[in-house]
């Protein structure tokens, strides 16, 4: 009989590890569980309950929200507020952060920054859909929390993970100890460990990018998707190509089967699509801890210093040797460039 060992029960198990832990962190893991399983309750039935479709409103990103886009925000929201260890919370979908001002949350030190759902386009049409976050601690529970608190460089996470609403429902989550995935068992209720410390292979054979934005990328990313695609037995090119469209289910794919997520600045984004506090640092928290590498094609992501909450940046991540070759044909096409202008 296979030991079932519930998310509950392994938080407390892994308190351990942090001799000073008083628990705050572990009941506010369990409250993102908590949201987790309402929302995964609707999107699970999303055709049969008035959750698809459009909003008929806009995020500060312009772009338009979706129904399920503001559910989950709204969930995520209140299950932090009634949990009393989140003191703020940074959302995609709100312009500014939001003070989590109450009796219980006083003293809470914890600040979350979350995509409540990321693959919105996906939504409507049934295809794999995520919940990501990043969590950050305050120095003090002095004052009001500020600004300057929340845009904490990505190493200084204490916490990050994800939720992918797809097949099964997982939650995949690092505290900076290793990364473990559950899943939803519906029958008991519980997110349940199945997949016990992650490993990114350190290779793999899978690209995942937008192409149809080929035209639109520097020219060290259109060289790595040639090199992708040559016929190399030897490298096992040409390499597959798999792209959801959902930032999540694409990282979660390649986390288990090896490969490399490339989402390059484009002519309609010169800063890179996806943004560094609640999609680009919580899951190259979890790629890096499972061995693998993201970087912006320069620069480790974690080490981006934050100057704002919905910033951008470009973003390279999965195998590790995958995403130094990226970065080598940026180098390379970066000194051809140079050397063409001298
Ligand atoms: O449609 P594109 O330009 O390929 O962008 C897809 C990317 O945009 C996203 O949907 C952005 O996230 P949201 O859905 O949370 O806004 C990512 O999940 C995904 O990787
Ligand atoms: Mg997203
Ligand atoms: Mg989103």
């Amino acid at each position: 009989m296979r030991k079932v060992t519930t998310l509950g029960q392994f938080i407390i198990e892994k308190q351990a590890d942090f001799p000073y832990a008083k628990g705050e962190l572990s009941r506010l893991l369990r409250d993102i569980g908590i949201a987790a399983k309402i929302v995964n309750r609707e999107v699970n039935k999303a055709g049969l309950v008035d959750i698809l479709g459009d909003n008929g409103t806009v995020n500060i990103q312009g772009e338009g929200q979706k129904k399920l886009d503001v559910y989950a925000d709204e969930q995520f929201i209140s299950a932090l507020r009634s949990g009393g260890e989140c003191c703020v919370v940074a959302s995609e979908e709100h312009d500014d952060c939001i003070l989590i001002h109450s009796e219980i949350s006083k003293n809470a030190k914890y600040i979350v920054c979350i995509d409540p759902l990321d693959g919105s386009s996906n939504i409507d049409v049934n295809v794999s859909v995520g919940t990501i976050f990043s969590i950050y601690r305050r120095a003090t529970t002095e004052g009001t929390v500020c600004l300057d608190e929340i845009l904490q460089k990505g190493i200084y996470q204490v916490a990050a993970g994800y939720v992918i609403y797809g097949s099964s429902t997982m939650l995949v989550y690092t505290t900076g100890k290793g990364v473990n995935g559950f899943t939803l068992d519906p029958s008991i209720g519980e997110f349940c460990l199945s997949h016990p410390d992650m490993q990114m292979p350190r290779d793999g054979v899978i690209y995942s990018i937008n192409e149809g934005n080929y035209i639109k990328f520097p020219q060290g990313v259109k060289d790595y998707i040639k090199y992708c695609q040559v016929e190399d037995k030897a490298t096992q090119r040409p390499f597959t190509s798999r792209y959801v469209g959902s930032m999540v289910a694409d990282i979660h794919r390649n986390l288990i089967k090896g490969g490399i997520f490339l989402y390059p600045t484009t002519s309609s984004h010169p800063q890179g699509k996806l943004r560094l506090m609640y999609e680009c640092n919580p899951l190259a928290f979890i790629i890096e801890q499972a061995g693998g590498r993201a970087t912006d094609g320069h620069r480790r992501i974690l080490e981006i210093q934050p100057e704002s909450l919905h910033q951008r940046t470009p973003i390279f991540i999965g195998s590790t040797d995958m995403v130094e070759k990226v970065e080598e044909f940026i180098r390379l096409s970066a000194a051809s460039a140079s050397g063409e202008s001298d």
